[in-house]
């Protein structure tokens, strides 16, 4: 795979594909850590006297333009991060976006609008993404792939797009797989593994790797209650993916063959309903055993005792690889377990790997500071594909 350093950009319209996919509160950007990690790479192209084409997806509008979704506060936010003028195209690969791009002379910089308002970005269709592709390589001379937390998404800027242009990687991409190949290399154990998060079904999966590397899974989010379940105990109305009950009890079953440790909550919180993330209402929790979950209640987060457990489970560990918060962290009566386990991996000697959009904003929102951990991945999914040892589309399209 070539590299950013191995192009020519003076002068040339380079199109970057970043990931700019941060939380939102209306126009308030909670947690920027994904543009600031795309800022080395457009920054060195700047340098370089490149025009510099910047392209993204925000959220998950529907093919077509929806205010709500606009890139508009990221085109500020990373004019400030780069200390210069960000042109902000009001449409993709229309008027707009032709006036912006011919409009940059060297080293200035264009943000397009989101690349989810066209229909072509996403589709299943090979002829309607390759259409969406033409258009967008009219605007550019070459091409680099940044935006990694997208990579294991088959759309038309991540894969079909590198197949118009000449293309290479960017820094982003470089430094994530550099530290993502320590993990499928060579581990150094006991490696843990702790999964949580609400996207279940995204991420049961991984464990069916996990179970030949990892020496230790600790479960807690919302992917607990399925393995709760599935023990036979009473989850009320906690997340369940009920589909996946047989998978779970077969993974339980083989990490006991295999001698993986396969750590469960031993007690968590619950409350009547879910809680109120805007007005953060207080919620009432009561800790309970996990094995006496009342019916009718939810569980929102892993209990004290838990915190406790896990934090001793990761004390010893020489590598740790984290995806997806506890409980539902967002609103204070939730957020300890997340802090829990936080905390163990700032004080733990282990290398630290942190994974997943939303469990790299909760580090940051509940105040860790960010080097503590041995590296931040701006990607979930994605770095939990390439763990799996998936081919990722967006990475296989930047291959020779
Ligand atoms: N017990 C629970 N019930 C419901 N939701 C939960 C629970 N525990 C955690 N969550 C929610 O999980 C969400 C994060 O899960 P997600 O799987 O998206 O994490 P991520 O991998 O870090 O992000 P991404 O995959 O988007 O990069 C949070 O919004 C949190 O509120
Ligand atoms: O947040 C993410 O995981 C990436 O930006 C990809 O977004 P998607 O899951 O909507 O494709």
């Amino acid at each position: 795979m070539k590299t950013i350093d191995d192009l020519q950009v003076g002068g040339k319209r380079v199109f970057v594909r970043a990931d700019l996919n941060v939380p939102l509160d209306g126009e308030t950007i909670t947690d920027d850590g994904r543009i600031r990690a795309a800022v080395p790479t457009i920054a060195g192209l700047v340098k370089s006297g490149a025009k510099v084409i910047v392209a993204s997806h925000l959220g998950r509008p529907k093919g077509a333009p929806d205010p709500r979704f606009s890139l508009a506060p990221v085109a500020r936010r990373l004019g400030e991060l780069l200390g210069k003028e960000v042109v902000f195209a009001t449409d993709t690969v229309g008027d707009g976006a032709r006036q912006a791009v011919a409009g940059l002379g060297d080293g200035d910089v264009a943000l397009l609008e989101n690349l989810r308002f066209n229909a072509g970005e996403t589709s299943k269709d090979d002829a309607e993404r390759g259409a969406f592709a033409d258009q967008l390589a009219a605007l550019a001379d070459v091409y680099v792939g940044d935006g990694f937390g997208a990579v294991h998404r088959k759309h038309a800027s991540v894969y079909d797009l590198p197949a118009r242009l000449p293309h290479a990687a960017g820094h982003l991409i470089a430094s994530e797989l550099n530290v993502l190949k320590q993990l499928t290399d060579d581990v150094k154990r006991p490696y843990a593994v702790v999964l949580g998060g609400a996207k279940v079904s995204d991420k049961l999966g991984v464990i069916d790797h996990l179970l030949e590397r990892a020496d230790r899974i600790l479960i807690g989010g919302g992917m607990a209650y399925t393995f709760l379940k599935a023990q036979g105990h009473e989850i009320g109305n906690s997340l369940l993916q009920e589909d996946q009950i047989p998978a779970v009890q077969e993974y339980l079953a083989r990490a006991k063959e295999r001698g993986v440790e396969f750590v469960l909550p031993v007690d968590v919180l619950v409350a009547a309903e879910f809680p109120d993330l805007k007005t953060k209402a207080p919620a009432h929790p009561q800790a309970v055993s996990a094995a006496e979950m009342p019916a009718g209640q939810m569980g929102l987060d892993i209990g004290p005792a838990t915190c406790e457990l896990y934090a001793s489970k990761l004390a010893d560990a020489a590598t740790v690889f984290w995806n997806g918060p506890m409980g539902v962290f967002e609103h204070p009566d939730f957020a300890a377990g997340t802090k829990a386990v936080a905390q163990a991996l700032v004080e733990s000697p282990a290398f630290t790997v942190v994974g997943g959009g939303d469990s790299a904003a909760a580090v940051r929102i509940l105040g860790f500071d960010e080097n503590a951990f041995g590296h931040i991945s701006t990607g979930g999914g994605a770095s939990l594909e390439y763990l799996e040892g998936k081919t990722l589309p967006g990475l296989a399209a930047l291959e020779d």
